[in-house]
C-alpha cells in the first residue's frame, strides 16, 4: 500500500497535488528542513582550490565538495559567507547547487555564443561567463533595468564582464546577433557601408562607468519619477554595459541595434540560450515556509494562480523558439 504524505505544514490543495503529481515528498517543506538544507558556494575556477583552507578557516567549518558539479561546495544552512576575505574578494559566490545544474545542462563550451535572456541578478550569467573564459561571446538580457545593474556589477567583481554584453529588453522580442570577434579583431557583423558612414562619428568608446552629461540628466529625471524606467518600457533594447572584448567597441549603436534577418540567424545566431524565466520561488523551500506566516491563501494566488503561470510559459515558449 502507498504510504500516505503527511505534510507538516497546512499546504494548499493545489499545491499538494502539484507535489504529489510531480512525485515530490511535502515533507520536504516541514518547518524543521530550514535548519538542515544545505547552502552552496561556487568557487571561481580560476581561483583552483587556493581559497578553500583560508575560507574554511574564517569560517570555522568544513567544506563539503559537490561531486557531480564542479568547483560547488555545500555550507551549513546557518554560516554567513559575505564578510569573508574570499567572497570579499571575488574568489567565491553564493550560488545554489540547482541554478548551477541549470548552467551545467547548457553544456557550454569554449568558443560558444550564450545568450541568457532573463539574466538578473546574474549568478548564472558569471558562472557562464567563467565556462567561455576569453572565448565566444555572451549577451545577458533582463526586462527591469535595475535588475541588470547588478549584474554588470557581478561581472565587474568576478572580473568576467570582457566578452560580456547587457541589454535591457524584452526576452520575448529579442532578436540582436552575437558580435563574432576574430583573432585580429574584427567583427563579423554585417553593416552596409552607408550605415559605417553615417555612424562613425558616434561609436562606442571603451565602456566607463563615468556617465555623459545627457545620461546623467536622464538619471535625474528617472530618480525624480518623472519618466521612471525602472523596467523597459520602449521596444528599442538598452545596451548598459560591453566588455573591452565584446565586439562592440567600434561600433555605431545602429550597428548594434541591427536585429537578426532570417538568413543572419542561420549562420550568426546562438549557440546556446538560458531562459530562466521568473520562477515566483515556487520551488524554493524557505520561501514556502514563509507562507505560514503570510497566510495560503497569497500563496494561491501569487504562486497558483492559472494566469500568471500561463504568462510564464508563454516566455518560455517564445524564448525557445529563438
Ligand atoms: C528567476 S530571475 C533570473 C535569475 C538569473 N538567471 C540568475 O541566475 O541570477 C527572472 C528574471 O527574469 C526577468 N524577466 C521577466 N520577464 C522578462 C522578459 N519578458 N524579458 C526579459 N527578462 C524578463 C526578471 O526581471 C528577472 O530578473
Amino acid at each position: 500500500m502507498e504510504e500516505e504524505i503527511v505534510p507538516t505544514l497546512p499546504l494548499p490543495e493545489a499545491f499538494l497535488n502539484f507535489l504529489n503529481e510531480n512525485g515530490l515528498d511535502s515533507s520536504i517543506y516541514s518547518s524543521t528542513t530550514t535548519n538542515t538544507t544545505p547552502r552552496y558556494i561556487r568557487v571561481k575556477p580560476s581561483e583552483g582550490e587556493a581559497h578553500i583552507p583560508e575560507l574554511e578557516a574564517e569560517i570555522n567549518c568544513k567544506l563539503d565538495k559537490v561531486d557531480w558539479l564542479p568547483n560547488f561546495y555545500s555550507i551549513p544552512p546557518h554560516i554567513q559567507i559575505a564578510s569573508t576575505n574570499s567572497y570579499r574578494q571575488g574568489n567565491v559566490y553564493g550560488m545554489d547547487a540547482a541554478s548551477g545544474a541549470a548552467v551545467l545542462a547548457l553544456n557550454v563550451v569554449p568558443g560558444d555564443h550564450v545568450l541568457d535572456l532573463c539574466a538578473a541578478p546574474g549568478a548564472k550569467l558569471c558562472m557562464l561567463a567563467d565556462l567561455l573564459g576569453s572565448s565566444g561571446s555572451l549577451t545577458g538580457v533582463d526586462i527591469a533595468k535595475h535588475r541588470l545593474a547588478a549584474c554588470r556589477t557581478m561581472l565587474q567583481k568576478y572580473s568576467l564582464s570582457d566578452h560580456c554584453r547587457l541589454f535591457v529588453a524584452d526576452g520575448t522580442s529579442f532578436s540582436l546577433v552575437p558580435l563574432r570577434v576574430s583573432e585580429s579583431g574584427n567583427k563579423s557583423l554585417k553593416s552596409t557601408d552607408a550605415l559605417l558612414c553615417e555612424d562613425t562619428m558616434d561609436t562606442y568608446k571603451e565602456w566607463t562607468s563615468k556617465r555623459s552629461w545627457k545620461e546623467r540628466k536622464r538619471a535625474q529625471k528617472e530618480r525624480n519619477g518623472i519618466t521612471s524606467q525602472i523596467v523597459l518600457k520602449s521596444h528599442e533594447p538598452e545596451l548598459i554595459f560591453y566588455g573591452r572584448q565584446s565586439g562592440v567597441v567600434g561600433l555605431s549603436k545602429r550597428e548594434i541595434l541591427q536585429a537578426a534577418s532570417g538568413n543572419d540567424l542561420s549562420d550568426a545566431g546562438y549557440d546556446k540560450v538560458l531562459v530562466d524565466a521568473e520562477c515566483t520561488h515556487d520551488g524554493s523551500i524557505k520561501h514556502i515556509q514563509k507562507f505560514d506566516q503570510w497566510g495560503w491563501k497569497t500563496l494561491q494566488r501569487r504562486v497558483l494562480d492559472a494566469e500568471r503561470t500561463d504568462t510564464l510559459a508563454n516566455l518560455q515558449a517564445t524564448s525557445a523558439s529563438l
